[in-house]
Order: C-alpha cells, then sequence, then structure tokens
C-alpha cells in the first residue's frame, strides 16, 4: 500500500534526502524531468518516434524547472519545442534557475500567450506542490486555450494539473485548472491525486521514482501509522502462495479454516413491515463475505415478508431494546445496523443498547458495531448522544448528507480548504471510533489520525455502484468481514470492504443493482485467492 504524502511531507522528504547528501536538487529535477518524457513515450509510443513540436509552460517554482529539463530533453531529441514562462526567470529558485539558464543558453524563452505554430504535446509545468491559491488570471487562460493540432495535441500535466490542490483534490476558486491526459508525479501519489476532482483533472497517474528511496512500503495487514495516510490497494506477498496480503488477510475465511463460531456471528437490526429490504441486502452481504452466520433482528409484524424472503439468514423478532437484550448472547461478534431502520426513538435507544453489548466471558473483543443511516440521522439532532454511546469498536459509515448531520462544521460545505481526510480524521476523533465517509474517494480514519484512502477512480471508476442500497451492502460487508475471531482492526475491515465493494460492481459491469453485489463476492473471492 502506497503511502501518501502530502506537498509538505514531500518537501520535507526531499529536503531530508538533500541534507543528508544522498542527492541534490538538481539530480532529482532532472529525474523528475525525464521520467516526464519517458512517461510520454509510454504513454503514446508514436511521439517517441521522428521529431515533434511541444509547447511547454514553467511556472515560477521548482515546476517550472522540470519543465525546462523537458523542453531541453525533447529539444535534444529533435523536438521543435516553445518554451513560455509564467513570471520573472530572474526569480526562480536555484535549482529551477539553473535549469532555465541552461535552457536559454541555445533557446528562447516567452511570457504566456498564444503558441504560434502547431503542436503535438503541451506540457504543464506552471505549478505543481507549491500551490496555495487559485490560478492568477493569465495563467487560468494560458492553462485554457486551445493549443492548435486538432485532437491530437496530448496534454501532460507535471506532478498536478496547475491549479489542481494535491492535498485536497480542490480547485481553489472553483475554475481555472489545467485539464490532463496524463499526469506525472514524483516519488508517491498526493492525497489530492485521488481526492475530489482530482482524478478528473488528472487523466491518467503515473507515479515515478526520481531516486529518493523506500515510499512507504507495503504494510498491508496492519494499520496504517498514527497520523499517516495510505492508499488502500492490492498488495500481493512476494513469497509464499498466491494469497493476496491486501486484500487476502482481511477475509478471514480465505485464510484459515475452522468451525462457524470461528467465523463469527454477525447480527443484523432491520426495519419494519415494508423497509425490510435494506437490512436483507446488509445480511446477504455479511452471510457472503464470510461470517459464520447471521441472524436478522426485525419487529414482530416484519416477520413473515423477511421470512419469505431469506434461507441462510436466520430470523428473529425483535421488538425494542429490551428485547434486543434478551435475543442477544456473547457469541455474536458483530452488529450491523441503521439501513430501512427507521428515524427515531426506537432506533436511538436499539443504538444505545448495541453500544452498550461489550465483550462478554467467552468473546475475546468487544462486538464489532457497523452504524450506518438511519441509525446515524437518528442523532441528528443530537450528536453528542451519540458520540457518548460509542466505543473504539464501533465503526460510522456515513455518506456526505449523513457526515454532515453529525458534523456540521465537518461538512462538505463547510470544510472550505481542509480536504476530506482532515475532516473524517476530526470526525473519528470527536467520536472515538473509526469512520468511514463513503464516495469514489472513501475516506476512513481511525481516533488516532492513522487513515486510509480508497479510490474508485481512474480504471476503477464504477459509476453504476452509485445506486440505491449499495451503501446497505457496505454496511453488511463490514459486518461480516469483522466478525470472524482472526479479523484484523476495524480500520483493515473497512478497507478490505471498500475494495471488495468496488470489485463486485467492476465484476458486474453496467446495470448493477444492489442486489447483485453480495452474489459477486464468490467470483471476486476466487480472484484474491488465485
Ligand atoms: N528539489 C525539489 O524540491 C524538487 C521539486 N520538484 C518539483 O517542484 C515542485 C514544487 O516546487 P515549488 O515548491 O517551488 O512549488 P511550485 O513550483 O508548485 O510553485 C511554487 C511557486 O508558486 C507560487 N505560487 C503558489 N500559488 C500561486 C498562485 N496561485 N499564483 C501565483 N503564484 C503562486 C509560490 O509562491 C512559489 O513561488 C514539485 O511539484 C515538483 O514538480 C521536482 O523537481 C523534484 C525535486
Ligand atoms: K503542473
Amino acid at each position: 500500500m502506497t503511502e501518501l504524502m502530502t506537498a509538505a511531507q514531500m518537501r520535507a522528504t526531499e529536503e531530508a534526502a538533500i541534507a543528508a547528501g544522498r542527492t541534490t536538487g538538481l539530480a532529482l529535477m532532472e529525474r523528475a524531468g525525464r521520467a516526464v518524457v519517458a512517461a510520454v513515450f509510454q504513454r503514446w509510443p508514436a511521439l517517441s518516434e521522428g521529431a515533434h513540436a511541444a509547447l511547454v509552460l514553467c511556472g515560477p517554482g521548482n515546476n517550472g524547472g522540470d519543465g525546462f529539463v523537458i523542453a531541453r530533453r525533447l529539444r535534444d531529441l529533435g523536438w521543435a519545442v516553445t518554451v513560455q514562462i509564467f513570471g520573472d526567470a530572474a526569480r526562480l529558485p536555484p535549482d529551477a534557475r539553473r535549469m532555465h539558464d541552461l535552457w536559454a543558453a541555445s533557446g528562447p524563452v516567452a511570457p504566456l500567450g498564444p503558441c504560434e505554430g502547431g503542436v503535438d504535446l503541451v506540457v504543464d509545468a506552471l505549478f505543481g506542490t507549491g500551490l496555495t491559491r487559485p490560478l492568477p488570471q493569465a495563467v487560468a487562460e494560458a492553462v485554457a486555450r486551445p493549443s492548435r493540432g486538432g485532437d491530437q495535441v496530448q496534454r501532460v500535466a507535471v506532478d498536478a494539473p496547475s491549479g489542481l490542490n494535491l492535498d485536497t483534490g480542490a480547485i481553489p476558486g472553483g475554475q481555472g485548472v489545467f485539464l490532463a491526459d496524463l499526469t506525472v508525479t514524483f516519488h508517491t501519489a498526493k492525497p489530492g491525486h485521488y481526492l475530489g476532482a482530482g482524478p478528473a483533472v488528472c487523466g491518467q497517474l503515473v507515479c515515478a521514482d526520481i531516486g529518493l528511496g523506500g515510499s512507504g512500503g507495503n504494510l498491508a495487514g496492519s494499520p496504517p501509522a498514527a497520523g499517516s495516510l495510505r492508499l488502500a490497494e492490492p498488495v500481493t506477498a512476494d513469497t509464499g502462495p498466491g494469497l493476496r496480503v491486501f486484500p487476502g488477510a482481511a477475509i478471514a475465511k480465505l485464510a484459515a479454516t475452522g468451525h462457524k463460531y470461528d467465523f463469527g456471528h454477525a447480527v443484523v437490526l432491520a426495519g419494519g413491515v415494508g423497509r425490510g429490504g435494506a437490512g436483507r441486502l446488509a445480511a446477504r452481504a455479511a452471510l457472503r463475505a464470510g461470517a459464520g452466520l447471521v441472524t436478522m433482528l426485525c419487529p414482530p409484524a416484519a416477520l413473515q415478508e423477511n421470512a419469505a424472503r431469506m434461507d441462510a439468514v436466520m430470523l428473529r423478532a425483535c421488538r425494542d431494546a429490551e428485547a434486543f437484550e434478551a435475543l442477544v448472547d456473547d457469541r455474536v461478534t458483530a452488529l450491523c445496523l441503521g439501513p430501512g431502520l427507521g428515524v427515531g426513538e426506537r432506533t436511538r435507544s436499539l443504538v444505545a443498547a448495541v453500544c452498550a453489548r461489550r465483550a462478554g466471558a467467552r468473546a475475546g473483543r468487544d462486538p464489532a458495531v457497523v452504524l450506518d443511516a438511519d441509525a446515524l440521522t437518528s442523532f441528528a439532532p443530537a450528536p453528542d448522544a451519540l458520540f457518548a454511546l460509542l466505543h473504539p469498536r464501533c465503526i460510522l459509515t456515513p455518506h456526505e448528507g449523513e457526515f454532515g448531520r453529525l458534523f456540521p462544521d465537518l461538512a462538505l460545505s463547510a470544510r472550505a480548504g481542509m480536504s476530506k481526510v482532515e475532516a473524517v480524521r476530526h470526525a473519528a476523533a470527536r467520536a472515538g471510533c473509526v469512520v468511514l465517509l463513503k464516495g469514489a474517494d472513501t475516506v476512513i480514519a481511525r481516533p488516532d489520525g492513522a487513515a486510509s484512502l480508497h479510490a474508485a477512480v481512474y480504471d476503477r471508476a464504477v459509476p453504476w455502484l452509485a445506486t440505491a442500497g449499495a451503501g446497505d451492502v457496505l454496511a453488511g460487508l463490514i459486518a461480516g468481514l469483522a466478525a470472524p475471531a482472526s479479523a484484523p482492526e476495524l480500520i483493515c475491515v473497512a478497507e478490505a470492504a471498500a475494495w471488495l465493494h468496488v470489485e463486485a460492481a467492476r465484476a458486474f459491469g453496467p446495470g448493477l443493482i444492489a442486489e447483485d453485489l453480495p452474489d459477486m463476492l464468490p467470483e471476486v473471492f476466487r480472484r484474491v485467492a488465485g
């Protein structure tokens, strides 16, 4: 799993490597520029043959420095290169100034403006990790300017499409951004490549090694370190069987054999008559995910309806919190409530009863509690009352609307310059448990700031997953994966659930409805274990 570095962390890594004498700023810049050219040729092999024409737009910082390297490299390969600069070359930082001078010894540098001839490639080296505010007008115009050369003009961004904030994935000012076909970043990807508008403006993302050494390692199986952010992505073991370290290590039934009780008992609390569909989706997902047993609890009046729709999932009538106490023993290792449960006092009292259940004599640890949908919305009038009930084995799985109801100051509309990652970290700290905020960029955080980003973007984009009931399935998946005795920490379970959810949707393809998701899991598991 890749550790995603903020702009400040990336700067610190570079500075540390330079201070330790392992490299120089100039060497890093040379490698960065060459890596961009290599990535361009890899993406568009036709450009690697013969001479073509490029427009290179350079900015006032080190991102511009990379641009001068790219210009020199392309010219050395016989290309016709036009270089334009925003700002004053005399004020470039030292390394970028040196690269400017190397280029300027034999090629002109013009201010930003229309390019005279047609080009095959536009290189955006205006701003990278240093962008702190909306693009100046002249730059916004330059990045939006169409280049002559027709449909065949390829657009590559150096580190970031200028206008994109690499920490947040936001476009400060809301407009003015380079639309890239390819973005080449260095050392590790940054959160903004995966968050918010990032994927749409980056086009395709390539991460190039510029010789800064290891980048965080593959820490799958263990949770992310406090305060760090990692990308939840598949990790294959270097040695041994083909089982993937991630997500394989989080899927107990792929890793071990055992009795059904070894794989835990998940309980899903469902809604009343005519509202049981969401709970049934969650229950089926929990069972498919590998819980040894799954029981659905529903109001007595809904028993018949649910019984007609389920076989392997067990069913019991549960009128209220008092009945819940009598029904649940300490072999119950995971509970899921919220989908279709209804908003109001009954749900609040069930949440209180569920959260009050702690490890019994037979259980090794507190049951995992997945709170979703109505279990969250029921506390909108008094979120602190919910936070007072929660414990570290709880996980909240809101979408943006539910998140905003519980954390109004961290809501999407109130976030301003704060990234989704920071917002979820604050929320987890306040709630005292794991929080998973859904989206194409799903962010999961623990109260200590350990965070994970699961991105269904680029070649993993699944727009058809935005369908009614998909969230209920995710809640059930988490409960099912968390139920086994050998299940890893909740944040690792949530990462695996987010990944499986998207893989199930990808395996089914367009036309997907929520019912299809649990039944695609066997196919996904076969690939994971294969
Ligand atoms: N030694 C290094 O530090 C390396 C840096 N590299 C490149 O350098 C980039 C980072 O360089 P910098 O830190 O110089 O940052 P940038 O080159 O992204 O831009 C920084 C400059 O732009 C100004 N600025 C920021 N937002 C602005 C706005 N909206 N309008 C006008 N001016 C604005 C800043 O005040 C600063 O002068 C990376 O993205 C990467 O491309 C690579 O060459 C690898 C090595
Ligand atoms: K750029």
